[in-house]
Order: structure tokens, then C-alpha cells, then sequence
């Protein structure tokens, strides 16, 4: 029935359906994984309750808690064409850690000739499931993976060390009961993992990036997410250049959007993450596509937006999603970043642009910006390239200032 629905709301693009999809989901998710009972918001700081499960938390458009999904060490860094060492990425990760981000995007399970510096996300992996890193709270990991060749060579690490990270199931048992794992069974934290897909919203783009059409795309991603989700991983999907395309234009279709939503939920994804790669957005027209999304179906917790700062609009659109109901955003320290199939866009918006100003707004996103700060500085030196968050130079320059300069 809900199947159903959706595919009317498709074309009669009006009703929507979210409680059909609720039920949908609450009564479809078995898999080990959690399927999407299982989706905790993964924040660690109690932003659950997304899911059809959770009785106690508010609505997400009613929450003040927002999560941040740290992507600098692979987004930011996947772009760079000096070789960035492997002690340098695992540094950046651990320090983010210990910020109290609960999300940080480590690597790419990607083919090392398209994108040859996350090559060594593998050993990246390896580290994060050998080390206890510390954290403030309960972490979760990313890895990209388009397909079965990378999702295999993913699968390969974590069979290494199966009992060195949480599957979701467990992450949401915790979160349902309002405790982390470790307070639950009073041993040490460990990190839940999720893999990424990532689709575009046009056809020039998939092929630039995927080198291969939409559809074909989403048939590859089928397997990946089935694959991640029997080995206990949460699953987030993107989709590109949901507002602008570097080849064909602003006007991404928002209805073509949302039919790849829905079609990547029923596949088993998590979160969609809406990515602005080409910082084309501007509020009307972010509006228009959630609101699109909306009647759709897809509801805000669905949904994880991930705006590049291209021209200047990824904080009004944050402000246009919040109003929405979306309390996942994606951030990369010091603004690094970029897209290697998307000529001429910047960073993403920077971790600390965001921090300032989601609590700006009376929003908790339980990180200290002291410590992003200080560490976008160093991240960016190390890369040599600008320091591009105005706030980060901001907090360093006035606790310089005051005669407590950075510390990193
Ligand atoms: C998808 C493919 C692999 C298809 O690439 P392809 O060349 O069409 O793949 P293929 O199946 O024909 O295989 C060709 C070779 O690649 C190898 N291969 C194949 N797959 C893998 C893999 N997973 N890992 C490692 N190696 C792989 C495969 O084994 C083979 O090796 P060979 O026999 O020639 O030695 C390729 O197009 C690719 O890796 N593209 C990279 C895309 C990418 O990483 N883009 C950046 C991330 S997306 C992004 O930044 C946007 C986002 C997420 O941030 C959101 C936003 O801002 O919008």
C-alpha cells in the first residue's frame, strides 16, 4: 500500500505520505542492520528519534538538537593534489574526534585512479577499528563506497575485526534506552560505521562521477546497501548537484529529486544527504525542493543536507532547512573541499561557520568551537591552502587577542 502511495504521489506529485511511509518502515525493518527503526540520527547527542520507534524524543522540527556530519577528511580532502600522509588524515580524524562531533566521514571506498587520494582510506579504516579513539561521544565513521568492488574491499576490513564497532542495531537499542553502549554494558565505546552512496540528480553529472548512467547507478548501490546493512552498518545515500549542475544548469528538476529519495529509501538508505555541489542554491529554490520532497514523502528526518559555500548561500540555505525540520548538516573544517567532477566549486561550508551559527540560533550541536577552530587553522596550513572559515579566523583572532592564542 505505502509502495503504492508513493508511486501515486510520484505522479500526481501532491498528497503526501509520510505516514504511509512510517508504517512502511516501521513494520519492514529486519535486517541486522536496524533497517530504519535502526536509525538513530547517529548523533550521540540524543538527537535520536527520528525513527517511527523513539516515543520520548520530540519532533525533529521541535528538537534544538543538530547534527553535524564532519566531512573535511574525505570531502574536503578528496579534491587535493598534493598527496596528503596517511598521519596527517589519521591526525585530522582524531582530532575531530575529541571535539564532540559524533560524525566524521573518514574515506572513500573509490577506485584510486578517479580519485587517487583517498587511495589509502582502507588503512584508514583499519586504524579507526584498531585504536580506541578518544571522543566525547559516541562516534560514527563514513566510508563512500559505489559499488561492490569498493563494498568489498570494506567488508574485508571490518570481517577483522568484528567485535571493534557497533552495528546500528545496537547504536539504536542504546539510543532508544537514553544510554550509550558503554554506559549500558560498562565497557569501552565502541564506533558504529556507516557507508555511503552517492547518485546524482542529472544524467551528466552521474556519468562525470560515476561513470555510468542514474539507473545503472542505483543497480550497483543495491547490493552495496544490502552488503552494509547484513554487516550491521548504517546506510546513507547522496544525491549530487540536487541544486545546480556544473553541466547542466540550475534547474535540476526538485521532482526528479525526489523520486530518487524515495526509490534510495526503498532500497534501504538511512538518510539522504542533499548535496548542493555546486553551491548553486539559493532559499527560494531550496525551499522549493523540500517542500517538493515533502510531497513526496520524504520527510525532514529523511534528510541530511550538505551545501558547498560557492556563492556565500550554504548559511541562508541551513536557516531555509532548519525551518524545515532538518537537523542534519554536513560540515567540513576550515572549509576545505571540493568535488573533482564539479569544475569551478569551492569548499564546503566550514564546520565552524556552522557551529556558530546553528548555536547562534538557540540550536545545541554539542561541539566545542574552540577546539574546530584551532583545528581548521592547522588542518589548512598542513594542506596549504586558505583558511576559508570566517569564523575560525575570527575565534583564533580574538582569543589571541584576549592572549590565549591557538593551540594547535
Ligand atoms: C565508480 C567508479 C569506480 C567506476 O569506475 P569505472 O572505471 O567505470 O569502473 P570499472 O568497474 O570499469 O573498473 C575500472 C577499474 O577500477 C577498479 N575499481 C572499480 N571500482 C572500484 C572501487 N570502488 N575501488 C577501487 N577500485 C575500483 C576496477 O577494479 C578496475 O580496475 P582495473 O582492472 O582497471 O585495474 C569510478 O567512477 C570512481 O571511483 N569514481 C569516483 C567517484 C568519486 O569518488 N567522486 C567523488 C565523491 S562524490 C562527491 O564528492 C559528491 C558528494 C558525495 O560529496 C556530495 C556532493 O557534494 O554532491
Amino acid at each position: 500500500m505505502a509502495r503504492l502511495a508513493l508511486i501515486t504521489c510520484r505522479f500526481t506529485r501532491c498528497a503526501p505520505v509520510g505516514d504511509a511511509r512510517r508504517r512502511l518502515f516501521a513494520t519492514a525493518s529486519t535486517s541486522p542492520g536496524g533497517g530504519r527503526n535502526g536509525n538513530s540520527n547517529g548523533s550521540g547527542n540524543g538527537s535520536a528519534g527520528a525513527g517511527p520507534t523513539a516515543t520520548n524524543s520530540p519532533p525533529p522540527h521541535l528538537d534544538n538538537r543538530v547534527k553535524i556530519v564532519e566531512v573535511g577528511p574525505r570531502d574536503g580532502l578528496q579534491n587535493e593534489k598534493k598527496s596528503i600522509p596517511l598521519a596527517t588524515k589519521i591526525d585530522l580524524i582524531e582530532r575531530l574526534a575529541r571535539t564532540g562531533l559524533s560524525s566524521i566521514e573518514a574515506g572513500a571506498f573509490v577506485s584510486p585512479k578517479w580519485v587517487p587520494q583517498m587511495s589509502n582510506s582502507g588503512q584508514i579504516l583499519q586504524h579507526i577499528l584498531q585504536r580506541d579513539i578518544p571522543s566525547r561521544t559516541p562516534l560514527t565513521f563514513s566510508f563512500l563506497a559505489p559499488n561492490m568492488t569498493g563494498m568489498n574491499d570494506a567488508s574485508a576490513i571490518f570481517a577483522r575485526h568484528p567485535t571493534a564497532f557497533e552495528t546500528e542495531t545496537q547504536r539504536a537499542a542504546s539510543a532508544a534506552a537514553g544510554k550509550t553502549t558503554a554506559e549500558t554494558t560498562g565497557q569501552a565505546s565502541k564506533p558504529a560505521f556507516e557507508i555511503a552512496v552517492f547518485a546524482a540528480a542529472t544524467e551528466s553529472f552521474s556519468q562525470r562521477n560515476l561513470n555510468c548512467d542514474i539507473a545503472t547507478a542505483l543497480a550497483r548501490f543495491a547490493p552495496v546497501i544490502q552488503a552494509a546493512k547484513d554487516g550491521g552498518l548504517r546506510v546513507r545515500a547522496y544525491i549530487s548537484v540536487v541544486l545546480g549542475c556544473p553541466f547542466e544548469g540550475r534547474d535540476v528538476d526538485p521532482h526528479r529529486v525526489a523520486e530518487l529519495a524515495t526509490d534510495l529509501l526503498e532500497m534501504g538508505a538511512d538518510e539522504i544527504a542533499l548535496g548542493d555541489t555546486t553551491g548553486m542554491g539559493t532559499a527560494p529554490r531550496t525551499r522549493a525542493l523540500l517542500a517538493c520532497l515533502r510531497s513526496a514523502g520524504v520527510l525532514p528526518e529523511d534528510l541530511a543536507m550538505h551545501f558547498h559555500d560557492t556563492y556565500g548561500q550554504a548559511l541562508v540555505n541551513t536557516a531555509v532547512a532548519l525551518e524545515h525540520g532538518i537537523r542534519t548538516f554536513d560540515a567540513a573544517v576550515g572549509g576545505l573541499g571540493g568535488c573533482p567532477y564539479s569544475p569551478g566549486a569551492t569548499g564546503n561550508v566550514a564546520t565552524e561557520d556552522m557551529v556558530y551559527f546553528l548555536e547562534s540560533l538557540g540550536m545545541r550541536t554539542g561541539v566545542d568551537l574552540d577546539a574546530v577552530a584551532d583545528i581548521g587553522a592547522w588542518i589548512t596550513r598542513e594542506v596549504g591552502k586558505p583558511h576559508e572559515s570566517s569564523v575560525g579566523k575570527a575565534v583564533i583572532g580574538a582569543r589571541s587577542r584576549a592572549g590565549s592564542p591557538e593551540t594547535n
